[in-house]
């Protein structure tokens, strides 16, 4: 059964006096990707990074995003000493960045990353090594042994993509934010990540915030749809639904503009499933 994971309420971004989330409400159930999408310059990063803690310099936050850490225990994420989030960080909330070549250290192997990421959360020395090569498995890769004293210049986009996500979900988080993590990538790699993405979700009783422009994408892989606008959710609902049957004249535009079918076939043709049909937000 899905529960609520993160219940995020009136978040409010500003920098240098500029509001750019403007009253923000949005809530992640374990199990399910939800995907925000919305037009460049939306918000979406933002959203994301205001969730994480990972705000630029200057920026600040206001509202609550509500973290559930089970047996009854929420944390609101936006009132958290940056400690208490670097804590959360890679525990509890997991973060891939598309630039994921880019987030890697060239200095580092992939094993030594996994390494420094358990052993930061406190995970015996004992046990790293055998954490990380199940997390470099889980995220996609066959053969991480092979892997493990690779530097990231070694690596293929797809590849790093991968690691970036093994060192995501290592320690098994409740919130996994993919951040634009399958535009550079090949389709068929594209698929192969977005997959891991949603088993991981399914068996691990994750919320997945999946950040994509591409509305294809979207509505092949998530659950559920957020459509941003102007630092405000205009519009969300089952992903096959708001495809099919936009309710905000700019989700129509974004559907419209995206080329993507809304009649039969796949789930990116946006059937709907019996059941969710007026389940709208
Ligand atoms: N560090 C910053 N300083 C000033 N403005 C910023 C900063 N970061 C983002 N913004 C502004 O905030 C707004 C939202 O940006 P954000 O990166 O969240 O958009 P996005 O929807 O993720 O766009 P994209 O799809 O292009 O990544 C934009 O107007 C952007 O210019």
């Amino acid at each position: 059964m899905s529960s609520t994971v993160l219940t995020i309420s009136g978040l409010r971004v500003e920098i240098a006096g500029r509001r750019l989330i403007d009253g923000l409400d949005l809530a992640l159930a374990s199990g399910e990707i939800t995907a925000l999408v919305g037009r460049s310059g939306s918000g979406k990063s933002l959203t994301a990074r205001a969730v994480a803690g990972l705000l630029p310099e200057g920026a600040a936050a206001r509202g609550q995003a509500l973290l559930d850490r089970g047996r009854g225990r929420s944390e609101d994420l936006l009132g958290l000493s940056p400690y208490r989030l670097r804590r959360l960080r890679g525990a509890a909330i997991g973060y891939v960045f598309q630039e994921s070549q880019a987030a890697l250290n060239p200095t580092v192997t992939v094993g030594g990353h996994l390494r420094e990421t358990l052993k930061a959360h406190d995970v015996p020395r004992s046990h790293r090594r055998n954490r990380g090569l199940a997390a470099l498995r889980q995220a996609g890769l066959p053969a991480p042994e092979q892997l493990w004293s690779a530097y990231p210049f070694e690596l293929s986009g797809g590849q790093a993509q991968r690691v970036a996500l093994a060192l995501a979900t290592a320690l098994d988080p409740r919130l996994l934010i993919a951040d634009e993590v399958t535009s550079a990538l090949d389709p068929v790699t594209q698929a192969g990540v977005l997959d891991i993405l949603r088993t991981g979700a399914r068996a691990g009783q994750r919320a997945v915030l999946l950040i994509t422009h591409d509305l294809a994408v979207a509505g092949r892989w998530a659950d559920r749809l957020a459509v941003l606008d102007g630092g405000r959710i205009v519009e969300s609902g089952p992903s096959c639904q708001v495809l099919r049957d936009p309710a905000h004249p700019f989700t129509a535009e974004l559907v419209r503009a995206s080329g993507v079918a809304t009649d039969g076939g796949d789930r990116a043709r946006a059937d709907v499933p019996p059941g969710m049909a007026g389940e709208r937000a």
